[in-house]
């Protein structure tokens, strides 16, 4: 029979032409839907559980490609009332909704039925950014300098809004497609009312929190401690690694007190490739002291900082004009006419990646859509939704969920680098400082060439806003040379400052010592495995400390203020140190002040006040459920067990990663069968089956299912396809809710074994998209597994699984106990509601389940599975 096209999908790169054959292969397909989404992929997990990649389900131009966002799910049944959680999450959307900046993630909308909120966020495709600094080892100059204005840009403009961060770090940023910086993450976003307001919350995480809130109980000033851990990432993005990760009596980091002590006594270093301008700043923003540490604004007219001056020198209310205007978007990636700059390690993932993104702009190519005519080539994908004067969100209840996202996924991957950092600093020498120096010249001009594709993009649509207009033309002027009046104005500040050759800090002895001879390298260099660092620091983290040496704080405090000149006084320097002060004034009596914060209480940690989303199609309409919170941000919330919860999920998370699996969404969905041709779709209303037996097939399907009609880049399938769901309360009632958990936890199980089995191929279904969440997954939980949780990493599974089966069995049992006990509770009280079946060797129980003849559990046959598997071995 002759092969007669069907239809034309769009895959995103390709336009696939499908032919009859082909159809009936594929002829079963299924959109899992969120409201008006269709979800795709597992773009990530973090506290409250996946975001997934989502795509509007109708474009609102014929030939419109749809919007693409990312939806953080939360299942409402997982987050407690009035529970700490719930709090983070009516603090990220009541701070979101405030925040309209291209630096900082925008808040589409809110949605909910009865099962999950969907927070609705702007897709940031470029993926995480510690993962970018991983590629690439570390940044070049240039490309750290664009990022950390745009990071300082994102964070004053927040600050202005009298809104602080509180936990700025690496893995809370995201990069677009174009490779500019998104801030996202606000779950410990805080509100200060005045300038001077102080807070009392400790939180944020140890490697990038500032001394003051770990070493003194005294409140403190937020946007200091913004500043710090700006600087943190600012020295990351630089140096490849995070400073002071090389304490050899604290290596894990584990011990907070001492990692502050290490912090407030030891200078700060510098691998020789970090230039003194950016030096320079690093020293001004990493003082332990805040009240000596540089501010926001004084950061802003750095000399370093000053390509990007006119860029910084956009206010917080033009960028709110702009940004409502939808005339300003976020600038492209700087426009390399050579080649893409490859990472020194790893090209080929550098490489793959690149090749995406690419790949996404070349699609549009590929499409002949018409232009909107304020459509931003940052947003390629998406199309520009008309202007909202305030974000309709929805008020929410939510639950906690599981945390899979290690905390120490940046200090490990950049203890990574720098241990193969310092191997290369040994064996390559000084001889790279020359070679950088001589090269700066080339890297302003690569600069300058990203102003210029900066304004070209910038200025469309930018009319309505002269300021920002004005950033425009000079972005112009300073391409050809010729210096706006902006410029001359910080240059004349900063030629003040290095007139009167006052540094903050003293004359420093001038050791030329290089990295290979530093003290902390050396001993660095000994330490053969590192073993990362938690990153993440939170309330009542340190009460245990606190408690346990009581003199210890006062200690430190004092230790603080002194470690603060110190450090400045007795830093190690290289020849490139003697640079002069650079700034206009110290940071030392400088005051921020708020241009115009939110008016007062119009954030708040309680529920999001805003009219709920009208939703439709499987999505309750819940205005019924909003139950008006009147509950005020409690500062000095004392969660003693957070840090161990924290703890647990991060020995947990791989269990969690796995058991999600088959929770998702997608239990509401049910298989559409497309006609080809354009026949209306059937609907199997068959209720899934609840049966054990059935558990494997449907877990086959069930587990990729989100991510099979995601191609590889993001861009969905056959969008004008059916897609159908049937509403919550059809399949609740459908389906006991017991039977449908305990499907999934089979499920779940079965893609743990399965996902990171050699063999794995033989259990889990051909889609692409989820071998590379998959994969993802497993890389993340490589990359932020400490060794001891080594033994449930993939690999290992996968080497052991040589070994008798017993002994796998033994092993397992193991890392049972090394489960968080609520983890663990969890499956006891599962094990009481007749779990007999639900995967007895992970259960750890001794005796297997009975069970009916002919019925076997999906963990059952996994186990049976490794058994054949290791005697075939
Ligand atoms: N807007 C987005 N675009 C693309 N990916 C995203 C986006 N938001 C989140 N992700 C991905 O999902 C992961 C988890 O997101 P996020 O950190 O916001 O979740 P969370 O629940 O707030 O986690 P945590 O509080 O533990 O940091 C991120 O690391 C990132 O990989």
């Amino acid at each position: 029979m002759a092969s007669i096209p069907q239809r034309h999908t769009y895959y995103g790169g390709e336009t696939s032409v499908y032919t009859q054959s082909e159809t009936t292969t594929r002829i079963r397909r299924k959109h899992v839907t969120f409201g008006p989404y269709i979800l795709g992929s597992t773009l990530g997990e973090g506290e409250f559980g996946k975001v997934k990649l989502g795509w509007s389900k109708a474009a609102s131009a014929p030939l419109e490609v749809p919007k693409q966002v990312a939806i953080k799910l939360i299942r409402r049944d997982s987050i407690p009332k009035n529970s700490e959680k719930e709090i983070k999450i009516y603090r990220e959307i009541n701070a979101l909704k405030h925040l309209s900046h291209p630096n900082i993630v925008r808040l589409e909308e809110v949605l909910q039925n009865s099962k999950y909120i969907g927070i609705v966020l702007e897709y940031a495709s470029g993926g995480e950014f510690y993962k970018y600094i991983q590629r690439k080892r570390r940044l070049k100059e240039a490309v750290a300098c664009r990022l950390f204005a745009q990071l300082i840009s994102g964070v004053n403009y927040m600050h202005s809004k009298g809104l602080v961060h509180r936990d700025l770090k690496l893995e809370n940023l995201l990069l677009d497609k174009h490779e500019n910086l998104v801030i996202t993450d606000f779950g410990f976003v805080n509100e200060f009312v005045t300038h001077n307001e102080l807070m009392k919350t400790s939180c944020g995480s140890p490697c990038y929190a500032a001394p003051e809130l770990v070493v003194s109980t005294k409140p403190y000033e937020a946007r200091k401690s913004d500043v710090w851990s700006c600087g943190v990432i600012l020295y990351a993005m630089s140096a490849g690694y995070l400073p002071w990760d090389d304490d050899p009596r604290n290596p894990d980091g584990n011990d907070i007190v001492r990692l502050y002590q290490y912090i407030t006594r030891t200078p700060l270093k510098f691998p020789e490739y970090i230039t003194p301008l950016s030096r320079d700043l690093l020293r001004r923003i990493l003082v332990s002291d805040p009240r000596r540490r540089i501010t926001l604004k004084n950061i802003q007219r750095h000399e370093w900082l000053k390509p990007h001056s006119q860029f910084l020198s956009i206010t917080p209310e033009e960028w709110d004009k702009a940004m409502l205007a939808k005339g300003v978007f976020r600038p492209p990636r700087p426009v390399h006419t050579s080649k893409r700059p490859q990472s020194s390690c790893s090209t080929s993932s550098t490489g793959s990646k690149g090749e995406k993104r690419d790949s996404l702009v070349m699609d549009y190519t590929l499409v002949p859509l018409p232009a909107p005519p304020h459509q931003s080539q940052s947003h390629v994908i998406t199309k520009p939704s008309p202007p909202s004067p305030e974000m309709r969100v929805s008020p929410v209840r939510h639950n906690m969920n599981r945390h899979s996202r290690s905390d120490s996924a940046a200090s490990i991957a950049l203890q990574a680098v720098v241990n193969a950092e310092r191997e290369g600093i040994n064996t390559i020498g000084s001889g790279g400082g020359n070679a950088h120096n001589s090269s700066v010249g080339t890297r302003a001009n690569a600069s300058g060439d990203h102003m210029s594709a900066n304004i070209n993009v910038s200025g469309t649509g930018t009319s309505t806003n002269r300021n920002v207009a004005k950033f425009v033309i000079q972005r112009s002027n300073s391409v050809t040379g010729s210096v706006s009046p902006l410029i001359n104005h910080d240059s004349a500040i900063m030629e003040k400052g290095l007139l009167a050759g006052k540094s903050l800090e003293a004359p420093q002895p001038n050791r030329n010592i290089t990295p290979l001879l530093n003290d902390g390298l050396i001993h660095s260099n000994k330490v053969t495995h590192r073993k990362p660092r938690p990153t993440s620091y939170h309330p009542g983290s340190m009460a245990a400390n606190r408690s346990a040496s009581p003199g210890t704080m006062d200690t430190l405090t004092g230790v603080a203020n002194m470690a603060a000149s110190r450090a400045m006084s007795t830093a190690e320097s290289s020849p490139l140190d003697s640079a002069p002060s650079l700034m206009p004034e110290s940071g030392l009596n400088s005051q921020e002040h708020s241009p115009k914060m939110l008016p007062r209480r119009s954030f708040s940690v309680s529920e999001p006040s805003l009219d709920l989303q009208s939703v439709s199609g499987d999505l309750i309409k819940s205005h019924g459920d909003a139950q008006p919170m009147a509950r005020r941000l409690h500062e000095q919330v004392e969660d003693v067990d957070y840090r161990q919860r924290r703890q647990s999920r991060r020995y947990s998370s791989f269990f969690n990663s796995v058991t999600e699996e088959g929770e998702d969404v997608e239990s509401r969905i049910v298989p559409v069968h497309i006609v080809p041709g354009g026949a209306p779709p059937r609907i199997s209303t068959t209720a899934p089956s609840a049966s054990p037996s059935a558990a494997p097939s449907r877990g086959h399907s069930r587990v990729p299912s989100a991510d099979i009609n995601t191609p590889p880049n993001g861009i969905p399938s056959g969008l004008p396809s059916q897609s159908v769901s049937l509403s919550n309360s059809e399949l609740v009632a459908s389906r006991p809710e017991k039977d449908r958990k305990q499907d999934r936890k089979r499920f779940s199980f079965l893609s743990f074994y399965s996902s990171y089995n050699a063999s794995r191929s033989s259990l889990v279904s051909e889609a692409p998209t989820h071998r590379r969440v998959g994969s993802q997954t497993s890389q993340r939980n490589s990359l932020s597994r400490p060794a001891t949780r080594g033994s449930v990493r993939p690999s290992t599974q996968s080497s052991q699984s040589a070994q008798p089966a017993q002994q796998h069995q033994q092993q397992q049992q193991q890392q049972q106990q090394q489960q968080p006990q609520s983890l663990i509770a969890a499956r006891a009280g599962r094990s009481k509601k007749n779990r007999q079946s639900a995967v007895p060797s992970i259960e750890g129980t001794q005796s297997p389940p009975l069970r009916p003849q002919g019925e076997q559990s999906t963990a059952r046959k996994v186990m049976d599975f490794f058994k054949r598997r290791s005697m075939r071995v």
